[in-house]
């Protein structure tokens, strides 16, 4: 496992640091934890039966239908703050966001499991622009074909986007870090198709 240069992530991850002030950050993080309504949905990977290791909310226009592993998403309509925020990210990226997976993972036993955001309704080179707040966590990114593996930590207020073949040649993953007390809350914008 290699350690990875912020600066020099694999073709199609850019990391943007400080989207978010820290104070604002941590600020969204209490509001949306305690403002969301959260699941908890079962999926379904190799046969077995599991609720996901973490809570998960997906906000998104009426027209959007989305699932993975099984699972079709629930939608809750846009909460004004982050349907501000999706405003925003629109006119800063040119893209259509209209849908957001929110994941929160309460402690250091929450996770999320390898895979591609490479579902028939994102497209074939979707972007994904990623929010992280709260607790640092280690964001994995694993080359499909050689299989080496990318660690990058992902600080409050932190951004991540998906864009190219982000998908196509690589999965991601966020794994469990039994030392982490405190909660993250990631946000992924999406256009599903
Ligand atoms: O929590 C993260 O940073 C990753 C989330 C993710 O991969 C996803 O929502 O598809
Ligand atoms: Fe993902």
């Amino acid at each position: 496992m290699s350690r990875l240069n912020k600066e020099c992530l694999p073709p199609g991850f850019e990391y943007l640091p400080a989207c978010l002030s820290f104070e604002k950050s941590l600020a969204l993080y209490a509001h949306l934890a305690s403002t969301l309504v959260w699941q908890q949905p079962d999926i379904t990977l190799f046969g077995r039966t599991t609720p996901i290791p973490r809570l998960q909310c997906f906000v998104a226009d009426k027209s959007v239908s989305y699932g993975y592993s099984g699972t079709q998403l629930e939608n809750t309509p846009w909460p004004p703050v982050l349907s501000a925020m999706r405003t925003r990210l629109m006119r800063q990226f040119g893209q259509d966001f209209n849908a957001l997976l929110v994941n929160w993972y309460r402690d250091g036993q929450d996770s999320m499991g390898w895979h591609s955001d490479d579902e028939a309704e994102l497209g074939a080179c979707p972007t994904i622009f990623s929010l992280s707040l709260g607790a640092t966590r280690h964001f994995k990114i694993r080359h499909k074909q050689s299989q080496e593996i990318l660690t990058l930590p992902l600080p409050t207020g932190s951004g991540l986007l998906m864009t190219g073949r982000s998908q196509q040649d690589y999965q991601h993953a966020l794994p469990k870090q039994a030392r982490v007390t405190q909660g993250r809350i990631n946000l992924t914008f999406r256009t599903v198709g």
